[in-house]
């Protein structure tokens, strides 16, 4: 009980963002991030038209054109775990605390950037942690639309309403940015802090590996990995999925076993296949959205690499119009 009690006190505490808050009590959970994009960027509601971009859209004055145009049942899903922070460089638990990135953090987030600067992007998802909030704005400098990555803040009406963008052009060059604590770190309980090394020493390399990478077994008082599956995943098919099957093209910067349990969704992991997945620091995993499948596409290895814009001519069509604009 003390580990249920535990992770109702950590999820509480991380609601900076909560989308089942009063603002929007009659829309359906899944069209809420659509909605509050439409409130704070002043867009009207009765188009439903998501942000747009003008790489993809055939006019840039015309919504309903851009509309059709982005319904298309492709889209593509950008998954990127933080780059180190300095308790990974350290070798401690991190979970839910807060912690930032490490130079070669920054560095790792800045190439990983690179490594999707010819992806489309029209959607941040973050967790509430700033090591993963670091990492998706360090990895939007690499990329090749230079649209500015916006946090979107629904802490408050006042949050709301003083964060609101009047300019539809301005509106055009930038990328809402949603966080959510729901894609935080699994929640360590109390071997957040504590030194991995020295806690293998002390409890057994066994014992410390079941915690650290089973699904079923929660650390002392904390999160196992089945249950932060409960609040990531759910986030993800209520949230995102619904903006990916609207055609909009999604990253999400989150965390080792936030962004596991995502992946075990994805490629369909039984609870043993998921205890060897492994995910490096600052590492960008591509996926394609079609007819209600995700695709793995792996890793893009470089912005030039031919192989990745080879997937869908929809992603070869986009970095052929960014070379037309851009250069
Ligand atoms: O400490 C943590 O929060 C995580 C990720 O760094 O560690 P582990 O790899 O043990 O799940």
């Amino acid at each position: 009980m003390a580990t249920v009690a535990s992770h109702q006190a950590i999820t509480t505490s991380h609601r900076p963002y909560n989308f089942k808050a009063s603002h929007f009590p009659k829309e359906p959970l899944n069209n809420v991030p659509i909605k509050l994009r439409q409130k704070q960027f002043k867009i009207q509601a009765s188009s439903q038209a998501p942000l747009l971009d003008p790489v993809l859209s055939p006019s840039k004055t015309t919504p309903q054109s851009s509309y059709k145009k982005k319904s298309s049942n492709e889209a593509s899903l950008i998954l990127i775990r933080h780059g180190e922070s300095l308790w990974n460089e350290k070798n401690l638990f991190t979970g839910c605390v807060d912690v930032p990135l490490t130079e070669k953090g920054v560095a790792e987030a800045i190439q990983a950037g690179k490594r999707i600067s010819n992806i489309p992007v029209d959607l941040i998802f973050t967790s509430s942690l700033i090591r993963a909030q670091m990492t998706a704005m360090l990895a939007m400098t690499q990329h090749r639309c230079k649209k500015v990555p916006i946090i979107l803040h629904d802490e408050s009406e006042k949050a709301q309403t003083w964060s609101h963008v009047f300019s539809e052009e301005t509106r055009k060059q930038s990328i809402p940015v949603i966080a959510a604590w729901q894609l935080n770190e699994r929640m360590y309980g109390e071997l957040q802090g504590l030194n991995k090394e020295e806690t293998a020493e002390r409890y057994g390399t066994q014992q410390v590996h079941e915690w650290r990478r089973s699904y079923h077994i929660p650390p002392p008082k904390g999160e196992s990995l089945e249950m932060c599956a409960e609040r990531a995943v759910a986030y993800f098919e209520d949230n995102i999925q619904p903006e990916l099957a609207f055609g909009n093209n999604v990253l999400i910067a989150a965390h080792g076993n936030s962004l596991r349990s995502i992946i075990m969704y994805l490629d369909k992991l039984t609870s043993q296949e998921v205890t060897s997945l492994e995910l490096s620091t600052g590492l960008p995993l591509l996926y394609i959205f079609k007819d209600r499948k995700f695709m793995r596409r792996g890793s893009p290895v470089g912005p030039t690499e031919a192989g990745v814009y080879a997937y869908t001519k929809r992603l070869a069509q986009y970095r052929q119009k960014l070379d037309e604009t851009l250069n």
